[in-house]
């Protein structure tokens, strides 16, 4: 089953053309990183498919519904963690579920035992169960970057959009986080779609992947396809040295690579 249909999509901002007549279908369950140099156009794209932004021309469809506004879903995350320093891994996973149960209820943590469950169990898929009482502030770049997940979880979606969702951390760390998103993905059966500036760590969790160049879509592919050549042509002039690891050195299976910790 194709779950995101994205159809001859362009995006334009005054006279700048982020996206030029992009097309692609992901079916249900597979797991896709956006690849592409700065400007390329990969925001734009995610930022279109959550809803956020409406094409210029062309349609997103996602489970054969138009992509006309977010939808609870279809959830994304951000780079900026989007969490709150003062509340703890707990309460901010729990803010998860505003969309569905409205501000009010969540703020005055209104929510019933099931909701309450479903924060503690996207704590354990991303590793911090131990950590829930924990203030976000006092947790590192990465272990707030899971709550961030945690967050996106609450909100029970069928597709995850994570933009940039490791541009700030350390490799360790970006590798962590990656871990449990690809972990988190499998075991909740979600259609993922993740930018990544990083074709190493792209190259160790993805499963598909899709370049864009000047907002217009240059490589769709598997990651046997995505050689040395295909990343020289995505990144141009840009040192591309030590950005390929080969596949031997590639985690056979990224789910029992995620760190315990
Ligand atoms: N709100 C906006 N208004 C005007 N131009 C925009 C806007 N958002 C994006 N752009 C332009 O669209 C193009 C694509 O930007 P986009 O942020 O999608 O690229 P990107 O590949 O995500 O870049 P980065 O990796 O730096 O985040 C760029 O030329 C950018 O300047």
């Amino acid at each position: 089953m194709t779950y995101i249909e994205v159809d001859g999509v362009t995006k334009r901002f005054g006279d700048v053309v982020a996206l030029d007549d992009v097309s692609f279908e992901v079916p249900a369950g597979e797991f896709v990183i956006v690849l592409g140099v700065s400007g390329s156009g990969k925001s734009t794209l995610l930022r279109t498919m959550s809803g956020l932004l409406s094409p210029t021309d062309g349609e997103i469809r996602i489970d054969g519904e138009p992509m006309l506004a977010p939808r609870p879903e279809v959830a994304m995350i951000f780079q900026q963690h989007n969490i709150i320093g003062d509340m703890s891994a707990y309460a901010n996973a729990l803010s998860g579920g505003i969309n569905q149960f409205g501000f009010f209820s969540s703020v005055l943590q209104l929510q019933d035992e099931s909701e309450k469950h479903r924060a503690l169990d996207a704590l354990d898929t991303v590793g911090l169960l131990g950590e829930s009482e924990q203030k976000a502030r006092r947790m590192s770049g990465g272990q707030q970057q899971r709550v961030g997940i945690a967050r996106a979880l609450v909100q029970r979606p069928n597709v995850l959009l994570a933009d940039e969702p490791v541009a700030s951390l350390d490799p360790g760390s970006a590798q962590d986080v990656m871990g449990y998103l690809r972990s988190a993905s499998e075991e909740r059966d979600l259609t993922t779609f993740c930018s990544l500036h990083q074709v190493n760590i792209a190259r160790k969790f993805g499963h598909r992947f899709i370049g864009l160049r000047d907002g217009k879509k240059v490589f769709d592919g598997y990651r046997d396809d995505l050689t040395i050549d295909v990343i020289d042509d995505l990144y141009g002039d840009i040192d591309t040295e030590g950005m390929f690891v080969s596949r031997e050195n590639d985690a056979e299976n990224v789910a029992d690579d995620v760190a315990t910790t």
